[in-house]
């Protein structure tokens, strides 16, 4: 038998295609109904047996990535998501040695695409892996959700339904595939602030519920429709932290996007380009969105996915 000693696993970003916020819980989270949808921009996570010399600690971390003064804000200690997913494998299974995670980051770090909470899920299934743990789909669900509430959405990916804080997934039927340009921010926003805010804005805010008309666009691949439904509860709030966004979104509106919105908690803007047209047609708009927000001066960069694409997998 082979006995793996480096696994590594590829794991995608999401965007919120609704997210409506109810209001604050007891424990300080929200009910949410959340429509993740995984795109094509993929962090890697690398986990490899450490050297047999060292008994402790469990995980040490590097990182790269494509993103400058984005990987500075990456944590390289315990606090790591992927590092706790790791010892949460570890105290699940009683297996466990030591192992250097290597995170190879495309995902923007704190820009509403959930990348620290796609590394945990990675984490999750290849120290499962590596260490032949052998947990049950279940129980890695589990341990994603006592993660972050975006860790069990990087594990089952393509479009699904969230609802508790995030956590409780259900498939959504979604046979279409979609275009989308992300404008990455300069800056970061942190998501706990931006709830916050969303507290101060909406002290009034309803039981979150389900679109029906974005229900139907996906089940119908009308991309139009889908643009026009498109929505997030917590834009109004990432706009009052970082007000430059509302110029970011109206540039890529004007250039053709079908719909625009910020992507979770931000600041990461989502540009839906199209679905289903001619090809030509689809590379024309796309250009166009993305001159358009290079024009504005205000990306840290400006990139191109599909959607949706499967949850982590082993490479
Ligand atoms: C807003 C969303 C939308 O998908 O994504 P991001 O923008 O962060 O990517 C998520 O709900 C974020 O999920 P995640 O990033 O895992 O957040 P967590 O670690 O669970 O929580 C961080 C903080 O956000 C707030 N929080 C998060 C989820 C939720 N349903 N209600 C909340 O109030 C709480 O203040 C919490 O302390
Ligand atoms: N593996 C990780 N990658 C990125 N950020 C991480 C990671 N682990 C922990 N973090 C922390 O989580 C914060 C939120 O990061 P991230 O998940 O990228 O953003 P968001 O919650 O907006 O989607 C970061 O600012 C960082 O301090």
């Amino acid at each position: 038998m082979t006995v793996n000693t480096t696994v590594t696993v590829r794991v995608p970003a999401k965007v919120n295609l609704q997210l409506a916020v109810g209001p604050g819980r007891e424990d300080g989270f929200h009910d949410l109904v959340n429509v993740f949808h995984a795109v094509s921009l993929f962090d890697e996570v690398t986990v490899k047996e450490a050297s047999p010399r060292r008994s402790a600690p469990l995980t040490t971390l590097t990182a790269e990535g494509e993103m400058g003064s984005h990987l500075a804000r990456v944590p390289l200690d315990e606090s790591n998501l992927a590092a706790k997913a790791a010892l949460a494998v570890a105290e699940a299974s009683g297996l466990g040695a030591p192992v250097d995670i290597h995170l190879d980051k495309r995902i923007p770090v704190a820009g509403g695409m959930a990348g620290g909470s796609a590394d945990a899920a990675a984490a999750l299934v290849a120290c499962d892996r590596l260490w032949g743990a052998g947990l049950s789909r279940e129980r890695l669900l589990e341990a994603a959700a006592d993660l972050g509430s975006d860790v069990a959405f990087g594990l089952v990916g393509a479009t699904a339904l969230g609802t508790g804080r995030g956590e409780i997934l259900e498939p959504m039927s979604s046979p279409g595939r979609y275009r989308w340009v992300f404008a990455l921010s300069k800056r970061g926003l942190s998501t706990a602030d931006v709830f916050r805010e969303y507290d101060r804005l909406r002290p009034d805010a309803p039981a979150p519920r389900l679109d029906p008309e974005l229900e139907k666009a996906l089940a119908t691949r009308d991309a139009e429709a889908l643009g026009r439904a498109l929505s997030n509860d917590l834009q109004p709030a990432a706009l009052s932290l970082l007000p430059e966004l509302e110029r970011t979104l109206a540039a890529g509106s004007a250039a053709g996007a079908l719909g625009a919105l910020v992507s979770g908690s931000g600041p990461t803007c989502a540009f839906l380009v199209g679905g289903g047209e001619d090809p030509l047609v689809l590379a024309e708009r796309e250009a166009e969105v993305v001159a358009a927000l290079n024009g504005t001066g205000l990306c840290e960069r400006v990139v191109a996915a599909d959607g949706d694409v499967p949850g982590a997998m082993v490479v």
